[in-house]
């Protein structure tokens, strides 16, 4: 038997080692492949970071323009994946529509199901251009319009939001969105990291990897809070109203997204940076609306239950007033997590050991067999 006692929910049990990311819980620091998230997010190009993940270093000058090349060359989808996203009803979840369609590019991949490090590397280019296009493209298809070809000139930040509206967005957008992208690529093992590398660690394929990972992002408890932190500004309706509705929330029981977390123990360094933007693009809109009803739910959970913000707290507001829409919230999570989650999965596929734990049998042990005719 397992020398190991359960923890419930794996809570802080050791299940690999890895070089990509490190979590400073109590002093609220996010490290990846040893440089502070902090440093990162205004400085660098999403592509800079994914580099990063995947390689260990920063790329020099050429080393990034050859990934972004690659990037804007796999960009544009297979054809079935195309005529696949058009014949979806128009109230398929974003996300369940992402997680089909990344199974679907699996199967057109050139690649098929090789497993060379060169090949896994041009998966995770193809998979990391391709989910913001199959973001893009549904969003535009279930609103009754044409998807928009992604253009080579611009960058991946850039190139989302130009494909989900039709137009080049504004500067601030796109320096706003790069951060947004940077600071949720990757967090250790999280659930839909550890569910990919789980999948990976039976030497599965990467689409089935990332495939296993986007189910696992879509939960309310993961990446699904951002959707639902949004829903619940809409229903609190004004700054005046938040102190009474989540007091209410809390007496009900009910959990408050975008609130508490598994590894830190005081405020998540993402959300620090992301309630900044949030208020940059709030006074560019002029409307501090949705800034403000967020400080106030924050000074309230804070006050009563000590509990602390997380990524998924401030970051809808930030999309929600560049024009995203509330229900491709966790698409646009998985568009810079899939960064993370390819590195994990090369770095998996490295030094692989099958991942299978116990399970504490908690069931009957001796019963007498009854045969059917008697029971
Ligand atoms: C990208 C991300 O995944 S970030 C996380 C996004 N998820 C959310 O924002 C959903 C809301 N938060 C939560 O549900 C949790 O805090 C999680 C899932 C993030 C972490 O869960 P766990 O580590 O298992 O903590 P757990 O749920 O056991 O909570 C511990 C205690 O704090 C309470 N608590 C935790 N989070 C919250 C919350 N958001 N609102 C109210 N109470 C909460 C729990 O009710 C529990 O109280 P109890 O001990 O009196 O029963
Ligand atoms: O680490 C976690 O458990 C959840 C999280 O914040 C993330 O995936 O970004």
């Amino acid at each position: 038997m397992p020398e190991q006692g359960f923890k419930a929910g794996l809570e802080d049990v050791v299940a690999n080692t890895s070089e990509i990311c490190f979590i400073d819980g109590h002093e609220g620091r996010l490290v990846y492949r040893g440089y502070n998230v902090a440093d990162l997010a205004e400085t660098t190009s999403f592509e800079e970071v994914v580099y990063l993940l995947w390689n260990g270093d920063l790329p020099n000058q050429a080393q990034l323009a050859q990934l972004k090349d690659e990037i804007k060359k796999s960009a544009p989808l297979a054809k079935p994946v195309h005529e696949f996203l058009r014949s979806l009803p128009h109230d398929t979840h974003p996300m369940d529509a992402l997680r089909t369609a990344v199974s679907l590019a699996g199967i057109y991949d050139p690649d098929g199901n090789a497993m060379t490090p060169e090949a896994n590397h041009r998966k995770a280019v193809r998979l990391v251009a391709q989910v913001p296009t199959i973001v893009a493209a549904f969003d535009r298809l279930r609103h009754g319009k044409s998807p928009v070809d992604p253009d080579p000139s611009l960058s991946l930040a850039e190139n989302f939001l130009y494909m989900l509206h039709g137009e080049k967005p504004k500067e601030l957008h796109a320096k706003v969105f790069n951060t947004a992208l940077i600071l949720h690529a990757d967090h250790e093992l999280n659930a839909s990291t550890f569910s990919a590398r789980v999948t990976a660690g039976t030497l599965s394929d990467m689409y089935s990897a990332i495939t296993s990972a986007i189910g696992t992002l879509k939960g309310p408890l993961h990446g699904g809070a951002n959707e639902q932190v949004m829903y619940m500004l809409q229903k609190i309706g004004s700054v005046e109203n938040a102190k009474p509705w989540v007091e209410a929330a809390l007496a009900r029981k009910e959990k408050i997204m975008g609130f508490g977390h598994r590894v830190y123990r005081t405020e998540d360094p993402r959300a620090i940076i992301l309630r900044r933007l949030s208020k940059d693009v709030g006074e560019d809109a002029h409307d501090l609306k949705w800034y403000n009803m967020l400080n106030e739910v924050r000074e309230v959970i804070m006050g009563s239950k000590k509990l602390y913000p997380n990524v998924d707290l401030y970051s809808g507001s930030v999309y929600f007033q560049m024009g995203i829409p509330t229900d491709i919230f966790t698409p646009v999570f998985a568009i810079s997590r899939v960064s993370g989650w390819t590195a994990h999965v090369l770095e998996q596929y490295q030094n692989n050991r099958l991942i299978r734990p116990r399970a504490e049998y908690t069931g009957a042990t001796h019963r007498d067999f009854v045969p059917l005719e008697k029971r």
